[in-house]
């Protein structure tokens, strides 16, 4: 398969064959947007598999809705990108909880409707269009005790190397209550429109009106995310504008939540920084720094490939990030490029929390672009952090070869090749960074490297960041491959344009659905 013969760069997703009991269906009328964006129905996992140990589980049929994370998008640009969250059994979207929660009673299964996104003006090539998606599977926290031989000889055999799929359960621990953490330590008094803030420089009272919205820079399944200036510290800020009654329709209300509770807990330097959230009565606020060198998605596409040591800097980045999020046992499940955003000073930033989970042992939600899902996903195995050392091989592969290893135009082909283990590797590819691919697109994630015994070091001692000194990592010391071309730091130029007069006033909701929201 050549980039140019991969469908996903070509064409979005489209309908999926056949059918489970997963299904993806389409949406109606967002109120936050005026075109229409892709609505399809996707086949999920395989029946027998996913599908059908989520109906097991909860006895409710699986149903898995995609979000669409890009359509059509352009090189430069971070156009209308889509996340898919499928959901599955009882607990469309929302839930992550485990079976009985109180959210699966709040919200009674139902098909899950396609979010819509409006369609960037793109300024350069249409690339594909990739999904992300969430149900609720299995997830086991392996820390299986094997050790890890970095030193096996990473052959540099080309055509295909059938990895070994055991898809042995590895499931070794109870299942346990994994709900979301909510926090309870803070009062939501003044958290509509303004709220305090214990800064740096001292208490800060926050309020919208501080906001000056310049331009939309990007769109996601619940409203847009704007280039804002502080006008107090006169700062350009990102601004990711939620309708509630999309989060509401969408089911969504958890994984918002979640996504704020986990960004208000972390700090790192390849993170996203929340430096305030807030609401009113129709919209979720969050606001982030704004990294204004664009998705490395972007550069992915128009470079085609990138070299070993490019992506080796871009996954070392990454690695550093995942380690860190693990220690505070946040499941990221969601890494692709799309939500890698690149800074003026060439590093990275992760973004879009969305999925992301804080873990207490193993979480059920199936969620995920269906090319960087991991097998345990698949099969509902139940999964943990694991699932983000799969997505990292995922990603190295991407970012050497140009496309991911597992590619089908349908959600559905995709997934039997994840659980088949065959990957196509290139002939010409670094054996050093093949090995550690091999190591980490391992079928059984007792044998993943990242989730063994020594965690995250065992990736990080891996030959081909043999080179690396791990603080220089982490304290930016190491050279970016890619530095943007931005003139000053609300430079909004690696970005589509959205045509502003589309966006329609999103609908206020009532008091009974304001109060779902209560702890934003
Ligand atoms: N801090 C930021 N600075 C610059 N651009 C950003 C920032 N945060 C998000 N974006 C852009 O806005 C787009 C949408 O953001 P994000 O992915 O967080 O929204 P979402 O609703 O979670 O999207 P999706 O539905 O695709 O998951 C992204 O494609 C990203 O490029």
């Amino acid at each position: 398969m050549s980039t140019a013969t991969c469908a996903r760069f070509c064409s979005p997703l489209t309908g999926g064959k056949g059918s489970s009991t997963s299904k993806l269906t389409s949406g109606t009328g967002s109120n936050m947007t005026s075109s229409p964006l892709h609505k399809k129905q996707i086949p999920a996992a395989p029946a027998t598999t996913t599908a059908a140990a989520a109906a097991t589980n909860d006895n409710t049929e699986a149903t898995f809705t995609f979000k669409l994370s890009r359509a059509t998008t352009s090189s430069n640009v971070n156009g209308g990108s889509h996340s898919v969250a499928s959901s599955e059994s009882s607990d469309p979207l929302e839930s992550d909880y485990s079976e009985e929660t109180e959210e699966e009673e709040q919200q009674p299964q139902q098909q899950q409707q396609q979010p819509q996104k409006k369609q960037p003006q793109s300024k350069h090539v249409s690339v594909s269009s990739r999904s992300s998606s969430s149900a609720t599977t299995t997830s086991v926290d392996n820390d299986g005790d094997e050790d890890v031989d970095d030193e096996e000889d990473g052959d540099e055999g080309d055509g295909h190397d059938t990895d070994d799929v055991t898809n042995n359960d590895d499931s070794d621990e109870s299942e346990q209550d994994d709900g979301n953490e909510t926090d309870d330590e803070e009062t939501d008094d003044d958290s509509e429109e303004s709220s305090s803030v214990q800064t740096a420089k001292g208490v800060r009272k926050y309020h919208l009106d501080d906001y000056q919205i310049i331009k939309t820079v990007g769109t996601g399944t619940f409203g847009r995310v704007c280039l804002c200036r502080d006008r107090i510290s006169e700062k350009y800020c990102a601004m990711k504008i939620l309708a509630m009654t999309e989060v509401i329709r969408l089911k969504q209300i958890e994984h918002v939540k979640n996504e704020r509770n986990i960004l208000r807990e972390i700090r790192h330097p390849f993170v996203i920084s929340l430096e305030w959230s807030t609401k009113d009565e129709s919209n979720l606020y969050m606001i982030f720094d704004y990294v204004c060198g664009g998705e490395l998605f972007t550069y992915l596409r128009n470079a085609g490939k990138f070299t070993s040591q490019t992506s080796n800097f871009y996954a070392a980045e990454i690695v550093s990030a995942l380690e860190y999020l693990h220690s505070l046992q946040i499941v990221y499940r969601d890494l692709k490029p799309e939500n890698l955003l690149i800074n003026r000073d060439g590093h990275l930033k992760i973004t879009d929390f969305g999925f992301a989970k804080k873990l207490r042992d193993r979480t059920w939600t199936l969620c995920g672009t269906p090319e960087y899902i991991a097998p345990e996903i698949i099969q509902s195995k139940g999964h943990n952090k694991a699932v983000d050392w799969w997505a990292l091989g995922v990603l190295i592969y991407e970012m050497l070869v140009g496309y991911p290893p597992f590619y089908d135009e349908q959600p559905f082909g995709i997934y039997e090749k994840i659980l088949s283990g065959k990957i196509e590797w290139e002939r010409h590819m670094d054996p050093i960074a093949k090995d550690l691919i091999k190591k980490l697109l391992v079928n059984d994630r007792t044998k993943r490297l990242g989730n063994m015994k020594n965690g995250a070091d065992d990736v990080k001692r891996h030959r081909w960041f043999k080179h690396l000194n791990w603080n220089d990592v982490y304290n930016k010391k190491l050279k970016p491959p890619i530095m943007p071309d931005v003139h000053h730091d609300g430079d909004t130029k690696n970005f589509d344009d959205y045509p502003e007069k589309d966006w329609k006033p999103a609908k206020a909701v009532d008091q009974r659905d304001l109060q779902l929201f209560n702890d934003f």
